[in-house]
């Protein structure tokens, strides 16, 4: 197993490159299904396990996929299966997106039903309920959900019951090459739907007002493959900047935009961070003493539930006491246990987390619970007093490029090590060596 190991008390300083977008690579890579003709051409596409799966997805559907280093190529102009198995879904919820498109483009979709995870049941009730909408079809058994519009898709005009972040993204899709106009209301308006709606519109489709509330797409006959290039990842530069903050470094963001982290620098200075913005980086600079915040997690333009764990690290080490109010996700403070295990101080009251600082951190054993916790618990090690060790870093992987490396770059005393195996599988190959032989 997988093991990183970081000793603190190192500043951060210099310049680190932030990567393309997770949260906008997925959807657009699942709109490239709806590609009749030509070839998409996706540049900036972060190296993560996450592409990998959704890209496993779209070859089992008969899609060639290939990469070179941040280019992905995708050439979607065969008849496609319009079924995805479990085993993608299990891998990586977000396999779910690919619904909206199939539907969209064949009028027919199995995909299996995406489980929750650690923070949350997570369902798609606001998927389907849109899909309904729009025509088709639901049935749910068996693990799965199928759509059927065999007469294709039809606008309409969808309310929804909250700005859910893929089920915007998916309605989006669905409509695109529906018969007649969709209009979304009460819709996600993250800069990630944006990224879509405009890989979209270059595909030939016609989406207007992604990023308000109130989205208006005019279903085409057939879209094409494209160039597109995947937008930074504010969630990663927020990650980065909460680093260069707790350890009292100085270290610029490249890649990152302002405009995209607007709630985390309001927060950030609130606690007394100095940072300074430019065109295409941002520059943190860490204070000596941090002031305690409070935070509530909202959908775009909202605090962003994916730097909730981050910035609670900060505030671990903040004079005084903080309050954490996660809206977004039933069960997302898992990451504050594995906290105090390094001596941090705070209880879960109801959705809030109350964090008493500043905490005299200890060096621990920890594991990551979701792979904002994972990037979280690293961070923290970068200032508690000795090694701290994080393990389940699959987490990571799903959402981090090379992490530990980059913050090697900047001056911290971490690595990446394989645990040796213990002494019961160390018997248990040695067994398996011997009967081999023995045949
Ligand atoms: C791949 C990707 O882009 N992932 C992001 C996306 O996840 P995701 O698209 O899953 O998040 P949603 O915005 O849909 O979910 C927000 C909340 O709504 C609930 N919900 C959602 C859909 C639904 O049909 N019914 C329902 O009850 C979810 O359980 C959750 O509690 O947005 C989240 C919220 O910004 C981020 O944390 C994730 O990083
Ligand atoms: C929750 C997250 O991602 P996903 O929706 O892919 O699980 C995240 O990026 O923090």
């Amino acid at each position: 197993m997988e093991k990183i190991i970081v000793s603190g008390g190192n500043r951060l300083q210099g310049t680190v490159q932030v990567e393309g977008a997770k949260n906008s690579v997925l959807p657009v890579i699942a709109a490239s299904i709806m590609a009749s003709e030509g070839k998409s051409t996706l540049t900036q596409v972060p190296e993560l396990a996450d592409v990998d799966t959704i890209s496993e997805v779209l070859r089992y559907m008969n899609i060639n996929v290939l990469r070179d280093e941040t280019n992905l190529y995708i050439d979607a102009s065969n008849e496609l299966k319009t079924e995805t198995p479990f085993e993608y879904v299990r891998k990586m919820r977000a396999s779910v997106l690919v619904l909206g498109p199939l539907v969209a483009r064949y009028g027919h979709a199995k995909v299996a039903m995406p489980g929750g995870c650690a923070i949350g049941s997570r369902p798609i009730d606001q998927h389907l309920k849109g899909l309904e909408a729009m025509g088709a079809e639901i049935h749910v058994g068996n693990g799965y959900v199928e759509a059927f519009a065999p007469d294709y898709l039809k606008g309409a005009r969808i309310y929804m019951d909250f700005p859910s972040v893929g089920a915007t993204e998916n309605l989006i899709m669905a409509a695109a090459l529906a018969d007649g106009t969709t209009v979304i209301e009460n819709c996600a308006r993250e800069p990630e739907i944006v990224d879509l709606a405009n890989y979209i519109n270059q595909m030939g489709g016609k989406v207007v007002g992604a990023g308000t509330e109130t989205i208006r797409i005019e279903g085409v006959k057939k879209l094409h493959g494209v160039e597109h290039a995947i937008i930074p990842d504010r969630i990663e530069a927020g990650t980065f900047m909460v680093a260069a903050a707790i350890t009292e470094g100085d270290v610029t963001i490249e890649g990152a935009i302002p405009d995209h982290l607007r709630s985390l620098i309001a927060k950030m200075k609130e606690m007394n961070v100095e940072i300074e913005e430019n065109d295409n980086n941002v520059r943190v600079i860490g204070p000596k003493t941090l002031k305690p915040v409070d935070v509530k997690t909202l959908p775009y333009p909202g605090f962003p539930t994916d730097l909730q764990a981050q910035l609670m690290a900060l505030a671990i080490k903040a004079n005084g006491t903080s309050v954490f109010t996660e809206t977004v996700f039933e069960n997302r403070f898992m990451h504050l246990e594995e906290f105090k295990r390094m001596n941090a101080k705070g209880k879960i009251e109801g959705r809030s987390a109350i964090i008493s600082g500043p905490a005299d951190l200890q060096g621990a054993e920890v594991a990551a619970t979701d792979l904002r916790a994972a990037a979280a618990l690293i961070i923290t090690g970068l200032v508690a007093e000795g090694k701290t060790t994080v393990t389940e870093l699959y987490h990571l992987d799903r959402g981090y490029v090379n992490f530990e490396g980059k913050l090697r770059s900047l001056g911290a005393d971490v690595e990446r090590v394989v645990e040796e195996t213990d002494e019961i599988e160390q018997v248990t190959a040695e067994v398996k060596k011997s009967l081999a032989k023995a045949k």
